[in-house]
């Protein structure tokens, strides 16, 4: 069952104090199942963000359409999109994003409190995420007293508090050392087998290597795709890794 559907998915963004306008994107088409752990990579330009703010309803498409769940997102009023993010997207940024005057707990309790959920309810939930993600003993501290790697498991948990639909993931290893990035990849995979779909833009080819498809967007479309079937982490490295040499050479593939 498809839980996310891009179809022609067109962004361009024109400047008010002149004529010049930037195609993003220009026509961009994928699904992504339920339960699938997708990478998207391309070059640096190639409209990776622009994609992510439009799945995550920060930005509306000059033409096209974005479907979770059935439903056209697109056309959210702006009362809508706080709430829809809320309850059915769960974000993850390469800087973490969590409020250096809240204690951990609360960071990640915060999209709860805003919904307005019982305390109960809020001790529930939050038990079984901060013990499969190994941050009970960092609840009570603060983002400033901890290390890269474990704010990004508390952004983690942030994200899967809400049980959403969606993970987006911007770059999430971007900031970690190499040990904290394999911590990372290793609790995402887990999360995925336990069900979450997860989409995640990245350049880094270790990370795309954990994901079970990776998409590559070259000029604002979907240039080709790559599906982990059997392949190990090491044969879809370096798969990702031709593929990645094929695009800056200015290559073909058909998708
Ligand atoms: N707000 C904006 N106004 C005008 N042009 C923009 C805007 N945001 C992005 N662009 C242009 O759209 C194109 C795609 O940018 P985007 O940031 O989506 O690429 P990206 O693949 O995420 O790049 P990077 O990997 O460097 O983050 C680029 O040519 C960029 O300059």
């Amino acid at each position: 069952m498809n839980i996310l559907e891009t179809k022609n998915l067109k962004k361009i963004y024109s400047s008010r104090f002149s004529n010049v306008q930037v195609q993003a994107l220009e026509n961009v088409n994928f699904s992504v199942e339920k339960g699938e752990f997708v990478a998207i990579m391309g070059e640096s330009g190639s409209g990776k963000t622009t994609l992510l703010n439009l799945l995550a309803t920060l930005d509306k498409p000059t033409s096209g359409k974005v479907i979770l769940n059935g439903k056209d997102i697109t056309h959210l009023s702006s009362k809508e999109v706080s709430s829809f993010r809320r309850n059915h997207l769960g974000f993850v940024f390469q800087d973490f994003n969590l409020l250096d005057t809240f204690s951990n707990r609360d960071n990640i309790l915060l999209p709860l409190v805003l919904n307005g959920t019982s305390v109960s309810e809020m001790e529930q939930r939050l038990n079984p995420i901060a013990t499969s993600l190994g941050i009970i003993s960092l609840l009570n501290k603060f983002p400033y007293e901890i290390s890269g790697g474990q704010k990004q498991r508390v952004a983690l948990a942030r994200a899967l508090i809400t049980h959403p639909e969606l993970i987006l993931a911007d770059e999430p290893t971007g900031a970690l050392d190499s040990k904290s990035t394999k911590d990372l990849l290793d609790l995402l995979t887990q999360i995925h087998e336990n069900g979450q779909t997860i989409l995640m833009v990245t350049h880094s080819t270790l990370a795309a290597s954990y994901a079970s498809r990776v998409l590559f967007i070259r000029d604002g479309v979907v240039f080709h795709q790559i599906y982990k079937g059997k392949k190990t982490k090491e044969e879809m490295y370096q798969q990702i890794s031709d593929t990645l040499t094929v695009m800056s050479t200015g290559g073909a593939f058909h998708v």
